[in-house]
């Protein structure tokens, strides 16, 4: 999966998200409109139900024809993914946070050909890089992608981008493609992301977009993921006058 990994167009989603709807079935949704990466990440369940979950989610992508093509990922609980692999399904790794389990513990678990995906500031971007943090470039072998954020405050994660005043630091294109332009892997971005700010990202050659609430929010997430899809692959024509 490493050498195919596709994060363009990548769904983060659990049970919390979905408005009652089954995770798996949003995901699906998402999938069939093109969606190339998918993360289950939830805050409420228990590990119990993040395994039921996951387990339920791969098979949903095997089911769809796309595993191995679409990437899944579980949030945080490497615990979780590797409790979901022993029922037999395939999951192709990590997503962690610069404070949960050390991107080279994920690596050696996850296995050669998994994923592990880090999520960095501006400010930690700026250590992987030339001439930056020698320690966090070690950790770059071990790493896919990045994960960056946010566009604007979000509800789904209020603490992203908020500094020790409070402030929420949000990214502008100019600052999106510089980091794009400095980071040594490559940039997913997320955070209050829709379908409107989509032709902005692809223009800083970001390798994708990621989103909550723009799928999993909708009336109809299929419909929702379809558009994301286009606007994202530039096929939104201007209305006409
Ligand atoms: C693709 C992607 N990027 C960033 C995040 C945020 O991860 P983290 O900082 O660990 O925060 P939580 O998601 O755990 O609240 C992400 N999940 N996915
Ligand atoms: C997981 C995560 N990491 C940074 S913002 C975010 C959630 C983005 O959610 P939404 O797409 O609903 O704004
Ligand atoms: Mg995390």
């Amino acid at each position: 999966m490493r050498d195919r990994l596709d994060i363009s167009a990548y769904l983060v989603l659990g049970p919390e998200n979905v408005g009652g709807r089954r995770v798996a079935e949003v995901a699906r949704a998402a999938i069939d409109a093109g969606f190339t990466c998918v993360q289950v990440r939830s805050k409420t369940c228990s590990a119990r139900e993040l395994i039921a979950c996951t387990v339920a989610v791969a098979q949903t992508i095997d089911e769809a024809g796309m595993a191995g093509r679409v990437a899944l990922l579980v949030n945080d609980r490497l615990d979780v993914m590797l409790a979901a692999r022993d029922q037999g399904v395939r999951v192709d790794g990590v997503h962690v946070g610069q404070d949960d389990v050390p991107v080279e513990l994920c690596r050696a678990h996850v296995g050669a050909h998994g994923i592990v995906g880090l999520t960095v500031t501006p400010d930690e971007l700026r250590r992987y890089r030339e001439g930056g943090d020698p320690e966090a470039r070690l950790q770059l072998p071990a790493l896919d992608y990045f994960g960056v954020g946010p566009l604007r405050e979000t509800a789904t994660k209020p603490d992203c981008g908020r500094d020790a005043h409070g402030t929420v630091r949000t990214l502008d294109e100019v600052e999106l493609a510089s980091l794009v332009r400095a980071s040594p892997l490559p940039l997913v971005v997320g955070g209050g992301v829709g379908k409107a700010d989509l032709p902005m990202v692809a223009r800083t050659n970001a390798a994708g977009f990621f989103v909550v609430s723009a799928v999993c929010a909708a009336a109809d997430p299929g419909v929702a993921a379809a558009e994301l899809v286009a606007a994202w692959r530039g096929d939104v024509r201007a209305p006409r006058p």
